[in-house]
This record gives C-alpha cells, structure tokens and sequence, in this order.
C-alpha cells in the first residue's frame, strides 16, 4: 500500500509542469483567437486570413499534443497502478490462503481483508487524483494572486472624504508622472484654470496631452504634485463622488454591445425616453437613429463596431449630454465627423459647455481660438500658455509657427 501511494505522488508531481505547459497552450491559443478577432479587419485588409488560420491552426495543434501528451502519461500511471494493485492483491491472497491452511484465519478474515483492499486502492486512486487538482488549483491560485496583488493605478482610498464641486476650478501642481517610474512622460507641469474657463491643451503627438486627461480623469495618481479641483487634492477625493461630475468624450470611445437607448442613458440608468431622444436630437443623430430598423433599440457596439466612426462619436455626445456633467474633456471629440458636421457640432458643444470648466484636446487649431487659454505641451513641459490673440502676438511662438505652417490644414503637426 505504501508502495502505491508513493507510485501515486511521484506520478502526479512530475504530470506538474506538463500539465502547466498545457494550460500555458491552452491561454496562448485562446489570446491569439480573440487578437485575430479584435483586429479582424487588419487581419483582413493585409491579406493575412490564411496566415492567422495556420498560426491558429499550429497553436490549437501544439495544445491538442499537450492534451495528448498528459493522457497518454496518465495512462501510464494508472497501468503502472493497475499492475501493483494486481500483484499486491496477489501477495495478500497467497499470503491469507496459507494463513487459511494453517487455520490462523478463517475465510471470513480472509473476506474482510480483500474488501479492505479494494477499499484501500480506491482511496489511494481518488487521492491521487485529487492531489493533482489541489496541485493544479494552487498553480491558477499564485497566478490569479499575481494579478491581485499588482498595485492599482491609482489609490481608491475608500475612506476619503466626498468631492464637493464648487464650480470647477483646476489647478495643476508642479505635476511629474511616468507610467514605468523611469520616463517622465510629465514634467513639473503647473498651471491654473478659473471655475467655468475653457482651456485648449494642443502639442505634437506623444507630447504628453492625453496623458494630462488621463491623470485629470484619475486613471492614474500623479508620480509628483498634485492637481486640485476646487482646492480638493484629487488624490484625497472619494473617485466616484470625483468621477460624477466628470464628463469625457475621447475619440476611440467603444460603444458598450447593448441597444442604443442603453448606450447613450449608460451614465444615469434612470434617463427617461425624452431626455435620451432631446440628447440624440442635441448631437444630431436622432435622425439617423429613427432610420435604423428597429431604432433606439437597435443593437450597436461590440468588437464589430455597427455605426460609422461618426455615428459612434455622436451617440458618445448624446451620453455626454444625458450625463449633464459640471467639468468637461473633449479628447479629438469632433475627429470622426466631417468638416460640416464638426462645425455643427462645436457650435452645439460651445452651447453645452458654457459655464462649464472644459478642456480640449484637439490637433485642430481652428476649433480653439476662443477659448480662454490655450497650453502648449511639447514632451510633457509646458512651453506657450496664453489666449489665442497673446499666443499669436508672440512671434517666437511655437503656436503661431504651427499655425502659419498649417494654415491649409489647420492641424498641429
Ligand atoms: N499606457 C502607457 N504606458 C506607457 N507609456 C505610455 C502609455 N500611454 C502613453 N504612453 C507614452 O506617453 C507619451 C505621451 O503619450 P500621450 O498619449 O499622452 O501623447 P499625446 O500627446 O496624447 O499623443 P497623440 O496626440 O498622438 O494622441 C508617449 O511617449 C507614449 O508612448
């Protein structure tokens, strides 16, 4: 017996890093169907399906083998089982029978201890397999405790005390940040924004502006300084009393796979049907809803993406104006739209955001010469900061260079 239960942990101990390189087959075949499905038009734009069914097809084989790999070595330890518990069965009647013939034990005891026997093998088999399991579990147990044990983004402090808005005010500290602790990708930026000021943040790309959103929507917590919004460090806020009344409209926003009525009223669930059809009417989509067939409660969003990039950015207007947020980010808001129709709309966005505190994002300096302030960023220092007209008057200035220079386009670059 003892005999089987060591053949039962050494079986199941040396099955432990292939059972590992299999599940390891398994993740790296699951990630690479669910790549191919995010990116299913590159994939398909490159000419490139047949390449990713073969790369499917060689990783979905090397998984198959693992499985077949880790059979066949159960197999075999459930044939080396077999033939101990076979011959130690053996052993055990020989041994009573001669006890039987000297009369030492009658056939009852000799009954007994074959049932105990086979009682025994049981155990150690259902052990056995239940220390694999106990094995395996510990192994997803240290992985998924990794991923726990990754220090968040940001703080949540839950015991915070609520943000209290008092009109948006924003100032920003002599903020540094670095997203791996070596690159600063912010550097001891400061800048004030009065309560209900619109401020345009433009720079080349990489310079550091969405990163700058980024921190102001507390996705992540400065590496230095600190950013006040009516004299509340963010970073000693409640998130959520933060986050509500914070509005964002980025230019790659992913419609959530539920029915448009559910998209746009995502911010307050309780929207009634009149204040989701006056949002949709506000961003000019009403329309084009009123055209789909079964409209508000057409299915939209998803990795397939059913509405034009247009379509999708006016919808996340429509949220931006059921949510009703005190302070507003506009990160190439307008991008997707075409020339008219972004005209439109940010004579409908100057309309929403009077009063409120919002910043702007945007490669378009047309679409920001009456804000309040413009801050030009170039490799995350500030380096201009100054209304259009005071920017402008600067001949040095970075701002009007990038202007004269793409006066056709009007776009940074
Ligand atoms: N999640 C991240 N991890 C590490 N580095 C990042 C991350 N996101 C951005 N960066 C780096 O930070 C720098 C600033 O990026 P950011 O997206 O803020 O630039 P940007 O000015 O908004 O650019 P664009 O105009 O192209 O959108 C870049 O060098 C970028 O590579």
């Amino acid at each position: 017996m003892a005999f089987l239960v060591a053949l039962n942990g050494v079986g199941v101990t040396q099955n432990v890093p292939q059972r590992q390189m299999t599940n390891a087959r398994r993740r790296n075949q699951e990630l690479h169907v669910i790549n191919t499905l995010q990116c299913w038009r590159t994939v398909s734009e490159c000419r490139k399906i047949s390449v990713e069914k073969q790369r499917h097809g060689t990783k979905s084989e090397m998984y198959r083998r693992g499985l077949q790999e880790l059979d066949d070595s159960g197999l075999v330890l459930d044939a080396c089982q077999d033939i101990a518990i076979i011959v130690g069965f053996l052993a055990a009647c020989s041994y009573l029978l001669q006890d039987v013939r000297k009369a030492a034990s009658n056939s009852l005891q000799m009954l007994t201890l074959l049932m105990y026997w086979s009682r025994a093998t049981e155990a150690v088999r259902s052990a056995g397999s239940l220390y694999a399991r106990i094995i395996n579990e510990t192994r997803n147990t240290a992985i998924l405790q990794s991923i726990l044990q990754k220090s968040p983004t940001v703080n949540p402090r839950l015991e915070c005390p609520e943000f209290h808005f008092g009109g948006g005010a924003v100032e920003f500290d002599d903020l540094s940040f670095s997203y791996d602790g070596h690159r600063e990708v912010i550097k001891s930026l400061s800048f004030t924004v009065k309560a209900g000021q619109k401020v345009a943040i433009v720079g080349q790309t990489g310079s550091g502006k969405s990163t700058i959103f980024r921190l102001l929507s507390r996705h992540f917590d400065p590496s230095h300084g600190r950013i006040l919004v009516d004299g509340q460090d963010l970073c000693h806020v409640s998130l959520d009393s933060y986050r509500e009344v914070l509005g964002i409209v980025s230019q790659n926003t992913i419609l959530m796979n539920a029915s448009i009525r559910e998209n746009v009223a995502y911010p307050c669930f309780d929207a009634s049907d009149e204040h989701i059809i006056s949002a949709c009417k506000a961003a000019e989509i009403h329309e084009t809803i009123m055209q789909l067939p079964k409209q508000y409660d057409q299915e939209v969003g998803g990795l397939a993406g059913k509405l034009s990039g247009g379509e999708n950015q006016r919808l996340v207007l429509a949220r931006l104006y059921v949510q009703d947020p005190k302070i507003v980010l506009l990160d190439e808001a307008t991008s997707n739209l075409d020339g008219t129709t972004e005209q439109k709309t940010w004579a409908l966005l100057n309309t929403f955001c009077r009063g409120r505190t919002t910043f702007i994002i945007t490669h378009r300096l047309s679409t920001i010469q009456n804000v309040d302030k413009i801050i030009v960023i170039e490799q995350g220092a500030k380096t201009e900061e100054g209304t259009h007209a005071e920017l402008i008057a600067n001949g040095e200035s970075s701002y009007l260079a990038s202007l004269k220079a793409q006066n056709s386009s009007q776009v940074w670059s």
